[in-house]
């Protein structure tokens, strides 16, 4: 295959310390709050990091022995570093409250601090199958602001549509670790420096080109699907002697954070669609830190992020840890899948 990955566009190697001063005090892009709130939980992220990376020498391998909210069999580095995010966070975070995927309720923070306007929604470890086999994990947060007036924030306070998400991002704990981040205003990408201890911007505006001959998706739920999903993946399938006339390739991490950031490093659909496997399921990726964050990362950077039938940003969401359907990346594919799915509706 020839690479089609754009060249990095050359930036001048900051700090991420130094980047959001520039964005606090050249921009007013962001409070100092705000900053420091970021600032946390990159180094959350650079604990996790360190966490993996010892793999089985560090302990972390294998099952914790219990259960989420959602009866899925935690990790042991599910577990760690939610913890790692906790701690961090009730500190120092500058929040009202925190939510997760590996925790039932919201947690608001002991103690807040005075003007804590913020709440963070997080994955802490995205990807926990992969965990034991050494291929790619993340974390995945969101930041919303806290509602005018709410002291005590619980679930409904974090019922917010994606579209008032302050800053979202993710790390990918890959080959090397890289954060990615939004704050509304472009993306920008931040590689750990292992030696020195500290994230340092090496992309930044990144952008998804529009068109893509590569698709995600987990081709095993193929029986389950709608018939437009159907109808979509048939013709990639069909290749140069299909509809589209033209060959697709196909690539599945299994870990969202992988396969959104090879997106954004060239392009591509990512698809987790609606399936009839667990009808009471509206999809298998949760709203809130999941589909919203990176939706929000995923049109910041040009693309486009769908249910399949309307927008994941204008979700109002119902529940902490609602499920929804994703489709997201270079803009055509998902408008043309969105498309299928619109008309089958339709007629
Ligand atoms: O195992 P499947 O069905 O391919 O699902 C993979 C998907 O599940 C997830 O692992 C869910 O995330 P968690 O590991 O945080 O539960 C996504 O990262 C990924 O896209
Ligand atoms: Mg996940
Ligand atoms: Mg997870």
């Amino acid at each position: 295959m020839s690479d089609t990955s754009p060249s990095p566009v050359s930036v001048k190697p900051v700090s991420l310390s130094r980047f959001l001063i520039e964005e606090q005090r050249s921009k007013g892009q962001i409070n100092a709050d705000l900053r420091l709130l970021i600032e946390v939980v990159a180094r959350a992220c650079k604990r996790i990091s360190i966490a993996v990376g010892k793999g089985a020498l560090g302990g972390v391998l294998g099952s914790a022995g219990t259960e989420n909210v959602q009866g899925e069999t935690q990790k042991k580095l599910d577990v760690l570093s939610n913890e790692i995010l906790l701690e961090a966070n009730e500190w120092g975070g500058h929040l009202a409250a925190l939510a997760s995927e590996e925790m039932d309720d919201p947690h608001p923070i002991p103690n807040r601090y005075p003007k804590g306007e913020y709440l963070l929604v997080f994955d802490p470890l995205d990807g926990s199958s992969n965990i034991d086999v050494n291929i790619s994990v993340g974390t995945i947060f969101s930041v919303l602001r806290c509602p005018e007036g709410v002291t005590e924030p619980d679930e409904q306070a974090f019922l917010q549509r994606g579209t008032r998400q302050v800053a979202a991002g993710y790390a990918v704990y890959g080959s090397s670790t890289v954060l990615v981040l939004t704050l509304g205003d472009g993306v920008h990408a931040f590689t750990l420096d292992r030696e020195q201890g500290g994230f340092v911007l090496t992309q930044s505006n990144l952008t998804i080109p529009e068109d893509t001959g590569e698709f995600a998706i987990n081709m095993s739920n193929i029986r389950h699907w709608e018939p437009p999903m159907r109808r979509y993946i048939d013709e990639l399938l069909a290749g140069k002697t299909g509809p589209r006339g033209r060959d697709f390739n196909m690539r599945w991490v299994a870990s969202m954070v992988a396969d959104v950031h090879r997106i954004l490093t060239r392009g591509g659909i990512f698809i987790y669609p609606r399936d009839l496997k667990d009808p009471s399921k509206p999809g298998k990726l949760r709203l809130m830190y999941e589909a919203n964050p990176m939706a929000f990362v995923v049109e910041q950077a040009g693309g486009a992020a769908t249910t399949g039938r309307a927008r994941i940003l204008d979700v109002k969401p119902e529940k902490l840890h609602q499920r929804v359907p994703v489709f997201l990346g270079s803009r055509n594919e998902v408008e043309r899948a969105t498309r299928y799915h619109t008309e089958a509706d339709a007629s």
